[in-house]
């Protein structure tokens, strides 16, 4: 079983701006309507909005809503991974095809209320031939005074290939057959 812990390396490819990626201000295109984190037709989902900032950098925030306790009164730890997964995960878009997450680390620095405005700063640390290296802090207003901060690896895919033998399970099979295998 392949495991790792997060490091990254020192030679790394140059890396562009895809041309079609969002600009500076525009939301990151949404990669499926019912994923957990960003879809708005997900009924549970976190419905996250990721804007691409300037340079290779991501922004997002997020209510902190009563559903998503875990300890009396402050988010559940899992909720903040898969909004940090969420996050850091468009950044591969900004300079090319898609990734999928193979590390995810997150650090949880203060406890995080409910009630509150989480916003989240994700940025490119580099690409090595598939891997590309990111990372996130979350905060409550005062990005100096991080809240949590993460760290992730995403490997680009074919999608098509990627997804074919797990498609037909998806809310959208049908609409996905046809779309990506005509
Ligand atoms: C037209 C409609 C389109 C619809 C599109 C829909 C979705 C689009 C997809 C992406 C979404 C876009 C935005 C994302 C937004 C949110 C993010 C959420 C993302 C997720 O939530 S996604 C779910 C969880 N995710 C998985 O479900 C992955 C399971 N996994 C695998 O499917 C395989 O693992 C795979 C295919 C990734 C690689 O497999 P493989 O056989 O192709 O390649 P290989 O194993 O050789 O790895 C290649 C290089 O990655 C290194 N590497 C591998 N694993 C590593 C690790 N753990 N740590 C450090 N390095 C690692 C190797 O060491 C090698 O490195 P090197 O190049 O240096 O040799």
């Amino acid at each position: 079983m392949k495991s790792s812990s997060f490091v990254v390396p020192d030679e790394l490819d140059e890396v562009e701006r895809h041309p079609k990626a969002a600009k500076a201000g525009e939301p990151v295109r949404m990669h499926n309507p019912t994923c957990f984190g960003c879809g708005p037709d997900s009924p549970q989902g976190l419905h996250l909005v990721v804007h691409a900032g300037e340079g290779f950098t991501v922004d997002a925030s997020m209510e902190v809503e009563t559903r998503m306790e875990g300890g009396p009164g402050v988010i559940h730890g899992g909720i903040l991974s898969t909004a940090f997964d969420e996050v850091m995960g468009t950044i591969p878009l900004l300079i090319g095809p898609s990734g999928v997450t193979v590390h995810l680390e997150v650090d949880y620095i203060r406890p995080i209320p409910v009630g509150s405005t989480l916003r989240f700063h994700g940025n490119l640390l580099g690409r090595q031939r598939r891997k590309i290296f990111t990372e996130a802090i979350a905060h409550l207003g005062d990005p100096d005074k991080p809240v949590a901060s993460a760290h992730a690896i995403f490997v680009t895919i074919d999608v098509r290939k990627h997804f074919a033998e797990h498609v037909d399970k998806s809310a959208r099979a049908e609409e996905y057959k046809r779309r990506m295998y005509p």
